[in-house]
């Protein structure tokens, strides 16, 4: 009988299928758990990187929050495992792909389409917010799409547990992130980063917005895109209904206090209008 090498032996329980994507750290493969035959999506973290990166303890600090989350509208995380050399961690694999792809290829959505999708993405943060889990990387890129349509948020590569206090720098696109996080901290020249759940509405806003024009409120040169998030310097085309604008603009706000909170999101009339019960 062949000797399982080490590989074998820890993915023995799994059949690695096609590469699903390739992640900050890690590549992601379809795969399927032999016992019960449950396919899923296995992503594999070296542990040299995360080494270099220096990201050990929030891959932990990641799993502890991940693992004890259950949501229809948040990608599970199943489990991990390690090697010598690897971490694994046994995701939910969501048949229809990724978001962005979607709009893209859509251009934009229709104001159904995005307002059933507005729905899911507040119910989503309204159980995160609850368990104390900011995500802080709302954007197409990190959603995907179940086999039913149903939308999971994903990646929360930068989740923390509210409140939070940024050290590591920004990386990526700008575009999502709130006045509180460009801004130079508040008076004082302190730089107070301190931030709460309401990034998370801030970020719902910009994903509203891009699901309905088809690219970002704010999308400009870096600079510009800061001083134009500080503001909220942003116009909203003709072609969105005055609901839509309305919901946008309620999101879209400087202060993080007065920004419309998701029990109110989820009432909003532009919501409710295209959301039939229990759809
Ligand atoms: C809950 O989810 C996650 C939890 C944690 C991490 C993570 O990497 N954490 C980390 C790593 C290193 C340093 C710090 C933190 C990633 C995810 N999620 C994804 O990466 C989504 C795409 S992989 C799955 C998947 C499913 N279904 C698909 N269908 C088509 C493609 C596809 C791809």
């Amino acid at each position: 009988i062949p000797q399982p090498s080490p590989k074998t032996l820890h993915l023995g329980l799994f059949e690695v299928g096609k590469p699903l994507g390739k992640g900050k750290f890690g590549r992601v493969y379809l795969a399927r758990e032999r016992q019960h035959n449950f396919i899923c999506a296995l992503k594999v973290l070296h542990k040299t990187e995360l080494q270099q990166a220096r990201v050990e303890k929030q891959v932990r600090r990641e799993i502890e929050i991940q693992s004890n989350l259950c949501h229809p509208n948040v990608l599970k995380l199943y489990g991990h495992f390690h090697d010598s050399k690897r971490i694994f961690l046994v995701l939910e694999f969501a048949g229809r792909g990724e978001l962005y792809k979607h709009l893209r290829k859509a251009g934009r959505f229709s104001e159904p389409r995005a307002a059933g999708y507005i729905a899911q993405m507040a119910s989503a943060l309204r159980y995160l917010h609850r368990k104390h889990v900011i995500h802080r990387d709302i954007k197409p890129e990190n959603i995907l799409v179940g086999i039913h349509g149903e939308i999971k948020i994903s990646d929360f590569g930068w989740s923390v547990h509210a409140p939070g206090n940024r050290r590591t720098t920004i990386c990526g696109t700008l575009d999502y992130l709130p006045p509180e996080m460009v801004k130079p901290g508040g008076g004082g020249g302190s730089e107070d980063r301190s931030y709460d759940e309401k990034v998370d509405l801030w970020s719902l806003g910009v994903l509203m917005y891009e699901f309905l024009v088809g690219e970002a409120p704010f999308e400009d040169t870096p600079v510009m895109t800061h001083r134009r998030i500080a503001r909220a310097d942003m116009t909203v085309p003709a072609f969105v209904s005055p609901e839509a604008k309305d919901l946008i603009h309620k999101l879209l706000v400087v202060d993080p206090k007065n920004r419309l909170p998701l029990e109110q999101v989820v009432q909003h009339p532009w919501v409710v209008k295209h959301c039939v019960k229990g759809e």
